[in-house]
This record gives C-alpha cells, structure tokens and sequence, in this order.
C-alpha cells in the first residue's frame, strides 16, 4: 500500500507533484494544521506529515499519530515540533536547512534598509500627502559596523551582502571557528565587545536556552547610543519589553523585526514603538524560497517513505538514497545481532561496544549502530526503533562505543556486538555474504555459520555424543520440525553451541526438556 502523507500547511503546491510522482498519496489540506482537534481526528492515518510553521506538533499530537514515520519541515526552525516526544515514538523529524537561507538573509538586509531610512513611516506619509523631507533623515550603512548573532547559514550570507555592502562586520558564534571567520571576512568577537562596537545587530541563531533573551536590558545598556536592532530568526531572542524602553528612550534609533515572541502577533508591547518596522514573519516567503523548500521536503519525505533514505533529520543520523540500498543488508545484521543479543540479555546492560571490520567500517556506522540498539532493545521496551533507540540508551545510561577497524579479516566485512552487564560480557559476530544475506558468524568467540529464521533455538552444551539424538527425539515428540542445523564449538569436548531455525513456536514444555538433558547448560528460543 502506498504511504499517505498529509500537508496541513499552506505548502507550495510543488511538493504535491513530487509525492504522486514517487508514489506517495498525498491530502492537501492547508488549514488543517490551525485547527487542533481535527489534526488530532485524522493525523492516524498518516505516514507522513509535511509542515510549515502554523501546525503545532505537540506531543498529544505524536500519541494520535499511530502510523506516523516523518514529519518534514519546510523550512528550517522546527520549534513548532516537539521532537523528543516524536523521538520517543520513533518518528523522524526533518527540515529544509538551506532552502530558504538567501531569502530570509536578504529580508534581513532589507528591514537593516527599513530602518537606516525609516522606509516605511515615509512611505505612509508620502501616500498621505504630507512630504515631509526632513523629519525622515537616515543613516548611511557604508562603513558602519554590522554585528552578527549567530553566524551559520543565514548568517554567513547575511555576511557576504554586507561586507558587499562595504560594512564592517563582527560575528559572536560560539561555534564558530577562526579559519571560517577568516574565509568569510568577519571578525570573530566576544558578545559584549559585538555590543559595544556594533552600529546594527542582526539575530540568526536558533532559539534555545541559551540564546534566549539574549538581547536584554542589560545587553542593551552595553549597546551603542542610537543603536540598530534586526530580528528575522525568532521571537524570543529579544526582551521586547526592554527593546521598547530603548526605543521610547532613544538609546535604539531603530529596530526592525520579523519575529515575534508570540505569533500571530495580533498585540505586542513593541506596536507604535518610533522607528520600528515590523513584517509578519515574512522572512522565507519568497516563490524561490517556498519552492525550494517545498520540493525539498517531498523528496526528503518520499525518499524516507518509499526508499529508507535519510536526509536533514534532527534525531536521525542521515542515510542517503545512494547507500540506503547497500546499507540495507547491513542494517538487519546489525539490527539481528542487537536482537540476538539483546533476547539473551536478562540483567542490566551497562555497555554496548560495536565493532565494524573491513568494508562495513567505512559505511554509515552510525546507522548501523542505531539499528543495533534497536535489536538490543526491542526485547526489552517493544516499541524502538532507529529514530528512538539512540535516545532510550541514552536514557538508561547506556555507553555505546563504536570500534571502527578498516583491515579486512577471514571476512570481507563483520560487524562484533558485545553487551556489557554487571555479570558479563557477551558477544555475537556476523557478517553479509554476497547474497546479500546476512549470517551469524561467531557466538561467545565461538564460530559457526547461521542465517536467522523468524524462530531460533539457541543451545549451549557440552561437546559430547548423543545430545543431537535426543534433542531430535524431543523436538520429532512435539511436532516441531528442524529447518536448519548450525554447530560451533571451542575444541572436539569443549562448549558447543547449537542454533536450530525450527519451523514455528516450541511449546514450553519441549524447551523445559531439552533444558533437563544432561549436556544442555541453557536453551532458549529466540524470534527474529
Ligand atoms: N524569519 C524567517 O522566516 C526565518 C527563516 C529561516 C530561518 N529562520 C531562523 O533563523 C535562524 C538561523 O537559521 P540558520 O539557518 O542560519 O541556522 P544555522 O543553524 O545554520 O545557524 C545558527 C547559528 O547560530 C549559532 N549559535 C547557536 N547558539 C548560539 C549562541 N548561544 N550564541 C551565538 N550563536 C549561536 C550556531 O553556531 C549557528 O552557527 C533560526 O532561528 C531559524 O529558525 C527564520
Ligand atoms: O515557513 C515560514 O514561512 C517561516 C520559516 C522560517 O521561520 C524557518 O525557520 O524556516
């Protein structure tokens, strides 16, 4: 069945095109996404969910969305999303990070214009008939200092214009570094000294915790008399209180904002402020930049739903459409290895090491492990998946720790997952032959060769005759037929290990005698 995917925002009408044409249907329903109880009625029977920002996706939201696998973002602010809670159910959450980045840069360098020349009020007037020349005296951007906050993709092309603009420009980033500074011409500076020698601050950071209200009361008592302030990132990274005062007062000659700290801002303390010019969060909203944006996120989406691929995800790492097909095999050993291990598993698990050898060494690996951890943890909390399982080891306090080894072994590729407990260390190997099957290679340093049907026993005995016979005897009673025999043993006496694909359940009671024969240490039946 094809996957179904809702839009509930006002989209560009691209992305539809591009859903049919992969085989995704797709229900366009623009205002949807405002009216909370009816997304709720409906968000059930969706794989996917393609937004822009009017669509809240609470957690509430992510309980009803039984099906969902993605939400995709047009754009590139998800704090409409709450992605631990989509994280949790295994939903991958992603965006757009570039489609839009020139269009809200240049709406930037359009509202820094705004207020330079206070645009807007003169234009008002000018249409009221008034002319009045010389109540709208501007500043001159040539040679002024431009401070940047936040200076990734917006913010470097924010950059580019200005320094094209013969602007000075310095950049507060934390994770900025000096060689990048350097390659974009900006001055890599403190936050404080920003304050203190900028005659323009432009905000581009995301909003977080720490970013929040970053420009204060105090920061802007720090500022420069007559300073210029413009917000097109998000509303809370401004105390719009204080920004108010230091318009009423002067202390900013002007402040320009697309962003507000609560939106649709319908009221706001700044409204009828002087020399404030304000759009409605107008900064993506360009034909280019939508389009972008919406082409991007239907082929992201489709690319997820139809071929596994991942791309721009925010709790995912990224699988892309070419190696999605040879990462396939990879990801259900590493996946039936963690499952392996994981059903066997009964006391808590400290660590997981991973270890990849040969040519797996240089692919995604960190798939692979999330793929991993989902096989070691489905056993024991049922709904994980690659999205979540990274977060829920996390969560538990679980150390993973991925070995890479580009040397090639007996095996041209193997992947070693050891589980970490109080009491012991357990290992199990496999690799894909090029069948593109994968195999059970070693158990406990133990080798054999097995490929993993839906139902598994696993034998643990000593290496002496007649436990074959008797167990053949014990599995003919009940009925279950042996559709594979794989044996491995340390030395001719030593411990063996027997897995034994069996065509469907063995009922309790089997299992309890095979566990009674006298070479039998533990028997278990494991699902795949
Ligand atoms: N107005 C709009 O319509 C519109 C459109 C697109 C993006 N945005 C917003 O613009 C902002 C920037 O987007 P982007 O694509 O450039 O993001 P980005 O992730 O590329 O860049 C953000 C930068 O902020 C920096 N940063 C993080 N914490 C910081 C801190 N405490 N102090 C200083 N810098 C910090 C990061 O290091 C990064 O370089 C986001 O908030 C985004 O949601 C708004
Ligand atoms: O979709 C929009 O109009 C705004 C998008 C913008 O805020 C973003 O973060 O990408």
């Amino acid at each position: 069945m094809a996957p179904r995917v809702l839009i509930s925002d006002s989209l560009s009408p691209a992305a539809i095109q591009i859903f049919k044409d992969r085989g995704v249907e797709v229900d366009f329903q623009p205002n949807l996404g405002k009216d909370k109880d009816k997304l709720l009625e409906v968000i059930g029977q969706y794989d996917g969910l393609a937004i822009r920002s009017a669509t809240k996706v609470t957690a509430k939201i992510i309980e009803a969305a039984t099906n969902l696998k993605v939400i995709g973002r047009a754009g590139i602010g998800v704090d409409n999303v709450e992605i631990p809670a989509a994280t949790a159910k295994g939903i991958i959450v992603m965006n757009t990070p570039f489609g839009n980045a020139i269009t809200t840069a240049e709406h930037a360098i359009a509202m820094m214009f705004s207020v330079a020349r206070q645009i807007p009020a003169a234009d008002a007037s000018t249409q009221a008939g008034k002319w009045e020349k010389s109540k709208f005296m501007g500043v001159e951007i040539t040679a002024k200092t431009l401070g940047l906050i936040g200076c990734g993709n917006i913010g470097s092309i924010v950059a580019d214009r200005a320094i094209g603009l013969k602007m000075k420009v310095l950049a507060y980033d934390p994770f900025l570094s000096g060689e990048r500074a350097q390659d974009l011409g900006v001055e890599k500076v403190e936050l404080d000294e920003l304050f203190r020698r900028a005659d323009f601050i432009t905000l581009h950071t995301p909003l977080t915790d720490k970013t929040r209200n970053i420009i204060s009361a105090e920061a802007i008592a720090k500022m420069k008399q007559g300073v210029y302030i413009i917000n097109c990132a998000r509303g809370g990274l401004v105390d719009e209180k204080a920004v108010r005062e230091g318009l009423d007062s002067g202390k900013i000659a002007g402040a320009a904002f697309d962003v507000f700290t609560e939106e649709p801002a319908k009221e706001n303390v700044l409204f009828g402020a002087p020399n404030l010019v304000c759009t409605p969060h107008l900064g993506a909203s360009t034909e280019e930049a939508q389009e972008n944006v919406a082409l991007q996120v239907a082929e992201q989406m489709s690319d997820y739903l139809i071929n596994g691929a991942v791309t721009n995800a925010l709790n995912m790492p990224s699988i892309s459409a070419d190696e999605a097909p040879r990462l396939t095999p990879f990801v259900r050993l590493a996946e039936q290895l963690g499952s392996f291990a994981g059903q066997l598993t009964e006391t808590g698990i400290k660590g997981i090491r991973l270890e990849y050898e040969g040519a797996v060494a240089e692919m995604n690996t960190k798939a692979l492990t999330a793929a991993a951890l989902t096989g070691v943890l489905t056993p024991l909390l049922q709904t994980v998946n690659m999205v979540s399982a990274p977060a829920m080891a996390r969560e538990r306090d679980i150390h993973v720790e991925e070995v890479r080894r580009e040397q090639m072994g007996a095996y041209e590729t193997y992947i070693r997952l050891t589980v970490i407990t109080e009491r012991q260390e357990r290992s199990v190997a496999g690799t894909v032959f090029a069948d593109g099957k994968p195999r059970i290679i070693q158990v406990k340093g133990i080798n054999m060769e097995a490929e993993l049907g839906p139902h598994m026993l696993y034998i643990t005995n000593e290496d002496k005759p007649g436990f074959i016979g008797k167990f053949g005897t014990l599995l003919g009673q009940a009925g279950v037929n042996i559709a594979t025999f794989n044996l491995g043993r340390t030395e001719a006496g030593g411990d063996a290990i027997a897995l034994i694909e069996v065509d469907g359940d063995v009922p309790a009671r089997t299992l309890e005698q095979i566990n009674a024969l006298p070479l039998v240490k533990q028997v278990k039946l494991l699902k795949f």
